[in-house]
């Protein structure tokens, strides 16, 4: 079978290299952001509290992380920096079909969206918080 990365349960070594590798990565939170800040049920968020060039930053060193690449790793927790936002459920589903646009536009297999996706489902209890 797959070999698995070693810290985190689920995900296969190969995960990084699906992406295109941390470009490929830093890509795919490009097309995140574009897709997130079309969509009227969250950008206003974004424009309102977030930096979209210091959160694409961030998101590339957090997205290499999880899918078992290098710790670089610079940004605030995630329960820190969701905290006071009030996020509901809808909204952060929202986020995630803006994360499956972003894996069809830089044509990621769909497999390899799934690692990701599911690397990140974890924050989903700091994240939502109403
Ligand atoms: C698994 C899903 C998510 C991940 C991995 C994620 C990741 C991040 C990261 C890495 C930061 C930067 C932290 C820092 O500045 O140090 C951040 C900040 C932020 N996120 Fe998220 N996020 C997620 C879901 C959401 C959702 C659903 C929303 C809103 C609908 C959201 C809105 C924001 C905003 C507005 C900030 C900026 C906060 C500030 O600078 O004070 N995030 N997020």
């Amino acid at each position: 079978g797959e070999s698995k990365t070693k810290p985190i349960m689920g995900i296969p070594s190969s995960a990084v290299a699906d992406f295109g590798g941390a470009y490929g990565v830093h890509n795919w939170v490009e097309s995140l952001f574009y897709y997130i800040m079309l969509d009227n049920r969250i950008n206003y968020i974004f424009k309102e509290f977030g930096n979209v060039d210091r959160q694409i930053a961030l998101n590339t060193q957090l997205e290499q992380m999880v899918l078992g690449g290098p710790n670089n790793y610079q940004g605030a927790s995630m329960s820190a920096a969701h905290a006071d936002l009030g996020i509901t459920m809808t909204q952060f589903n929202a986020v995630v079909e803006a994360a499956y646009n972003a894996c069809e536009r830089n044509e990621i297999k769909y497999y390899a969206c799934n690692d990701l996706i599911a690397a990140l489902a974890p924050f989903t209890r700091v994240i939502v918080t109403k």
